[in-house]
């Protein structure tokens, strides 16, 4: 059954209760009107209709969630129901726990992880059809090196942007704080309005180690904050290192947050990010800085003009805001729906995550393979005194990993 043009909303932009009217979903009049199957109406205002939920999981024929926990305790099976109900209802401390769940190393709580998050796939797809196959957030990547005033920057959006009623999380992927025992992002302290707002969630950093293991986890957690009715996912990480190549495989616009300094400041940004950029902002043009913040900006246009074009409907812009005063934060928001909304009416959009998912599904497979060499009885004790052969010189890498890959292959 199709049903045309249904809308997901803001319900508090049309209502004052907004709370109550939360995870509702509302169709406008005209389209109700003209779908004789829809009959169950909660509540009916002047131009939209309200829908219940479980109403529109029927219109949807999804596979009932239940199924997909077959295999699982009571007790397992009572967890995943109490986390996913919090969660689609919008407690922060459901979404807190799933998350946590998910980012849980050990095989049992990896599977009731994994069917938690097919549940929370499911709603997602039915919400999306609901919304005309739209999706439901804008996911954000957001980099720049120490210093820049990110989360100066992130704490005024992300107030900014709940003022106007969105719902804001923070995530930060730091795969440096497992090796050098400090993260560097997703501190709350940094961003303490935020942190108190009820419409903001931030999490600090991933806690599992490798740069795989961090973007599972990260690409896991945008997807239970959309369930959680999060429309913004602000993905935060630290320029300078490979995980900013990663975030940028997980969001549709990517940002660079740059101070306003010269090439020689800036040598720990890599020249690749720059290409990946939708936006640049050259923040703190404010005071003395706006001059410099001026000079820099009219750099990185003359450069980005050199870049390969890698949309048909959006060439990178660069701008400058101050993230202490707030100025030019608007402008740079209505820059960020303005690349939205081109690219969801061009496509290139629903492309770009569908692509996604396929780099994703083969980072999974490349991360797991290597675990499962690495750990299979024919090469694991193999492995060390090959290394050891090669740091000696005595043995060439290219030799070395192919007796490895003969020991796994006989082996399996
Ligand atoms: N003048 C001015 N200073 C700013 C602005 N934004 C941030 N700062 C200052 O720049 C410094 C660094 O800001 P942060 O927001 O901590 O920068 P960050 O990029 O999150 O840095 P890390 O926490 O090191 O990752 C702080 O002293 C801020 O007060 C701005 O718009 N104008």
């Amino acid at each position: 059954m199709k049903i045309p043009s249904v809308l997901l909303r803001f319900p508090h932009r049309y209502f004052s209760k907004r709370t109550y009217f939360k995870n509702l979903t509302f169709i406008s009049r005209s389209d109700f009107l003209c779908n004789e199957s829809l009959t169950p109406v909660h509540l009916h205002c002047s131009k939209w209709i309200c829908l219940s939920k479980c109403l529109s999981r029927e219109l949807c024929h999804q596979t009932p969630p239940e199924q997909e926990s077959e295999g699982l305790s009571d007790r397992e099976k009572g967890l995943v129901d109490r986390l996913y109900n919090g969660l689609v209802q919008g407690h922060r401390a459901c979404l807190a726990e799933a998350i946590t769940l998910i980012e849980s190393t050990q095989t049992r709580k990896k599977q009731v992880a994994q069917v938690l998050l097919q549940k929370v796939l499911s709603y997602h797809r039915e919400q999306e059809k609901l919304n005309q196959g739209k999706p439901l957030a804008f996911r954000v990547g957001l980099s720049g090196p120490p210093g820049a005033g990110k989360s100066t920057f992130i704490e005024c959006f992300g107030k900014m942007l709940t003022e106007r009623g969105h719902k804001v999380s923070v995530l930060a992927v730091d795969p440096s704080s497992s090796t050098s025992g400090g993260s560097l992002l997703g501190d709350k302290t940094r961003m303490t309005e935020l942190s108190r707002d009820m419409n903001a969630y931030i999490r600090p950093s991933p806690t599992r180690g490798t740069l795989g293991g961090v973007t599972r986890t990260t690409n896991e957690a945008i997807l239970l904050c959309e369930g959680g009715g999060y429309n913004v996912v602000l993905v935060e990480t630290v320029g300078v290192g490979q995980s900013e190549f990663a975030v940028a495989d997980m969001v549709d616009m990517f940002i660079l947050v740059l101070p306003p300094a010269g090439g020689d400041e800036l040598q720990g940004i890599k020249r690749g990010i720059i290409e990946m950029a939708d936006l640049v902002v050259i923040n703190k043009a404010d005071g003395d800085l706006t001059v410099p913040a001026r000079r820099i900006q009219a750099e990185y246009v003359s450069a980005m003009k050199l870049l390969r074009k890698r949309s048909k409907v959006w060439r990178p812009k660069v701008m400058r805001i101050s993230a202490k005063t707030g100025e030019g934060i608007s402008d740079m928001w209505d820059k960020m729906t303005e690349f939205r909304d081109l690219m969801l009416t061009s496509g290139e959009l629903i492309a770009k995550r569908r692509k996604q998912q396929k780099v994703w599904m083969w980072n999974l497979i490349q991360e797991n393979m290597l675990e499962h060499f690495r750990s299979h009885l024919a090469v694991k004790d193999k492995i060390p005194l090959l290394e050891e052969k090669v740091l000696s010189g005595v043995l060439s890498p290219g030799l070395a990993a192919d007796l490895l890959l003969k020991a796994f292959k006989d082996g399996l």
